[in-house]
C-alpha cells in the first residue's frame, strides 16, 4: 500500500507519520502513511491556483472526457473495495455499490457538461434603436469560482470522498481540488487520489488540478481553508468541524462561502390511515431504514412522529420486536462508535424518555448497538435535547394528542436534510396543512419511503436549513450541486474577438441558450 500523499503529479512520503485502524479490532493497518504539513497545504494551493486558467477555460467536451476518464481510472484500481473494507468496517456489497455511485455521478455530471445547461448563456442582444435610451449587447455565462477545499467524509469513503460528490461537482463547474482525506481512510484516498492522478495525466492536464493532502491534524483543514487561493469549500461531517470551518472561511480577509453538509434527524410523520392500514409493515421497514449501515448516514430517521393511538403502539412494538433482533454492525471508527454510546446514553438517561428496545449485544471492537426510545409530544416540544442528531442507529418515537401538537414538534425541530410522510390518501388533507412549514424545515419531502438512499439525479436536493448545511440555497447530491461552484459574469459590448466561445456571435459550441427572453 503507497503511503503517500499527493501534490499535483507528485507522491509525496518522508517525514512524520500516521496509521489507519480497522475499526473492526481496533488493530492498526500496514501502512505508514504520510502527513503533509501547512507548507505542503501551500504549495497544492499554489499548484491549482496556477491549473485553475487553464481548467476552467477546457471545452465542455474536454472536462466532461475528464470526468469520465476519472470513473475509468476509479473502476481500473485494484483493491479499493477492500481497503475501503478494512479502514471502514463497511461491508462489500456497501462498498461495491459505493464505488458504483461514485463513478455514475462523474459520469452524470460529464453529461451534464455535453448538455450544455450549466454554463446558463443568456444573450440580450443589442437595442441600438431603442428609445429612450439604446440596449447595449450583453452576455452572461458562468464561470468557476477558483480552486475549492474538499473534505472528505468518514461515512462514505468513496462517494463522499476523494472523488465523491463535491470533487466531481467542483471539477465539473472548473475548478481544481485540494482534497483533505479524511484520516479514517487513508489507503482508500490513496488509491482514489491515483486514479485522478492518472487521469490529468491521460487528458494532458495541469498538473495542479488535483491533490490530496493526508493527517489527523486540524490544523492542515484550518490552513487548507485560509489559504487565499482557495475559493469555496466542501464538507460532510460533524456540525462541530463544520461550524469550525464556517468560522475559519468568514473571518478571512476574503470571506468565501463554506457549502457544509452537517447534522439532520430526518423526521417521519405517520398518518392515522397509514398506520390504520400498514403500521407492521412501516415498523419493520423503519428499522430498516435505520440499522442499515449501523445507522451511518445523515439521512438516517431519527425520529418518528405520530398520533398517540392503538395503531401508534402497534406500530412502536413491531419495531422493538425487530430492533431487537438487529445485530450489532461494526462503526466507522472508535470515535464515532463512542460519540454514538454517550448519546444513547444521553437519551436514555432522561426522565421523559423510556427506552423501548435495544439491539442484540455483540462482542468485538465498536459494534453499535441499535436503540429505539419514545416521549411525548409534550416533552420533545419541552426539551430540545431530545432533538440532537445521534449519529448511528439510534432513534425515538414521539406520540402527539393532537395535529396541533405534531405541527408544534415540527415547528420546534431545527432544520432538516428530510421530512418523510407515511399516508394514505385519507390522510392526505393533514398533510397539506403541514406542507408549507415542511417546506421552511427541509431540502427534501418525500412520501411513503425511507429518507436513506439518496439518488444522484437532476432534481435532487441533499440539503436544508441549519443545521443540516450551512446553505440552504443548494445541494451536495445531484447536477445542481455544480452551482455551488460558479459564478455569473456578464460581457458588454465586448468585440467577437474577445469574447469567450460559450458567448460568442454565432454560439460556436452549440450552448443552449436564451436570447432576448427566450430558449433557443
Ligand atoms: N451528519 C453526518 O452526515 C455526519 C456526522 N458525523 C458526526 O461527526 C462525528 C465525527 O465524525 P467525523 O467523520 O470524523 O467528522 P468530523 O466533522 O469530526 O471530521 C470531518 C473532517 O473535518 C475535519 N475537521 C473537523 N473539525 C475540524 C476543525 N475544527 N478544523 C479543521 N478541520 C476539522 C476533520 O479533520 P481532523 O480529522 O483533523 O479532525 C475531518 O477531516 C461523528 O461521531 C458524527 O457525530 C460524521 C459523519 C457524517
Ligand atoms: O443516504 C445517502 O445516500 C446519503 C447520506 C449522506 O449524505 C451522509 O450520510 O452523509
Amino acid at each position: 500500500m503507497d503511503g503517500s500523499f499527493l501534490i499535483g503529479s507528485h507522491a509525496v512520503s518522508g517525514g512524520e507519520t500516521f496509521q489507519a485502524f480497522d475499526p473492526a479490532t481496533n488493530e492498526a493497518l500496514d501502512t505508514d502513511f504520510a502527513v503533509s504539513t501547512v507548507e505542503h497545504v501551500a504549495q497544492a494551493c499554489a499548484l491549482a491556483d496556477d491549473a485553475f486558467d487553464s481548467f476552467r477555460d477546457l471545452d465542455p467536451e474536454a472536462r466532461a472526457t475528464f470526468l469520465d476518464t476519472v470513473a475509468d481510472e476509479i473502476e481500473a484500481t485494484d483493491g479499493l473495495v477492500e481497503r475501503a473494507m478494512a479502514e471502514s468496517g463497511l461491508p462489500e456489497a456497501r462498498l461495491t455499490g459505493e464505488r458504483g455511485r461514485t463513478c455514475g455521478q462523474l459520469r452524470l455530471f460529464a453529461k451534464l457538461l455535453r448538455q450544455g445547461r450549466w454554463a446558463n448563456v443568456v444573450v440580450d442582444n443589442a437595442m441600438p434603436d431603442r428609445k429612450p435610451l439604446p440596449r447595449a449587447d450583453l452576455r452572461q455565462r458562468r464561470i468557476a469560482v477558483g480552486p475549492v477545499a474538499v473534505f472528505g467524509a468518514s461515512n462514505f469513503p468513496l462517494a463522499f470522498s476523494v472523488a465523491g460528490g463535491d470533487t466531481a461537482s467542483a471539477f465539473a463547474a472548473g475548478c481544481p481540488v485540494v482534497c483533505k482525506g479524511h484520516p479514517a481512510h487513508p489507503g482508500t484516498s490513496v488509491l482514489v487520489g491515483r486514479a485522478i492522478q492518472a487521469a490529468v495525466k491521460k487528458c494532458g492536464l495541469h498538473e495542479g488540478v488535483f491533490s490530496l493532502i493526508q493527517g489527523p491534524a486540524n490544523e492542515l483543514g484550518a490552513a487548507l481553508v485560509r489559504d487565499p487561493r482557495i475559493k469555496a469549500v466542501g464538507f460532510t461531517g460533524s456540525r462541530g468541524g463544520g461550524l469550525a470551518l464556517v468560522e475559519i472561511a468568514q473571518n478571512r480577509p476574503e470571506p468565501i462561502p463554506v457549502y457544509a453538509e452537517m447534522s439532520s434527524i430526518n423526521p417521519v410523520l405517520l398518518f392515522p390511515a397509514a398506520l390504520a392500514a400498514r403500521g407492521e409493515a412501516m415498523g419493520k421497514a423503519y428499522v430498516g431504514s435505520l440499522t442499515m449501515g449501523s445507522g451511518q448516514f445523515c439521512t438516517n430517521p431519527g425520529v418518528v412522529v405520530g398520533l398517540d393511538s392503538p395503531d401508534l403502539d402497534s406500530f412502536a412494538q413491531t419495531a422493538a420486536d425487530a430492533l431487537v433482533e438487529a445485530q450489532p454492525q461494526v462503526m466507522l471508527t472508535s470515535g464515532i462508535h463512542a460519540n454514538y454510546d454517550k448519546g444513547v446514553e444521553l437519551l436514555s438517561g432522561q426522565s421523559s424518555v423510556e427506552t423501548l428496545a435495544r439491539g442484540a449485544e455483540g462482542t468485538g471492537c465498536n459494534r453499535g448497538r441499535a436503540a429505539l426510545f419514545t416521549t411525548t409530544g409534550k416533552a420533545f416540544i419541552d426539551n430540545p435535547e431530545l432533538a440532537h442528531e445521534v449519529f448511528g442507529a439510534a432513534s425515538i418515537i414521539v406520540k402527539c394528542q393532537s395535529f396541533e401538537e405534531v405541527r408544534q414538534v415540527l415547528a420546534g425541530m431545527e432544520g432538516q436534510l428530510t421530512i418523510t410522510l407515511q399516508l394514505d390518501d385519507a390522510d392526505q388533507e393533514e398533510a397539506a396543512k403541514l406542507l408549507p412549514l415542511m417546506e421552511r424545515k427541509a431540502g427534501r419531502i418525500l412520501a411513503n419511503g425511507w429518507p436513506t438512499g439518496v439518488e444522484v439525479s437532476y432534481a435532487m436536493v441533499h440539503g436544508g436549513p441549519f443545521p443540516a448545511t450551512s446553505d440552504p440555497r443548494t445541494t451536495s447530491v445531484g447536477t445542481a450541486a455544480i452551482e455551488r461552484f460558479l459564478r455569473p459574469v456578464c460581457y458588454q459590448d465586448l468585440p467577437d474577438a474577445l469574447l469567450p466561445k460559450p458567448v460568442k456571435h454565432g454560439n460556436p459550441l452549440g450552448l443552449p441558450r436564451t436570447v432576448d427572453g427566450e430558449q433557443e
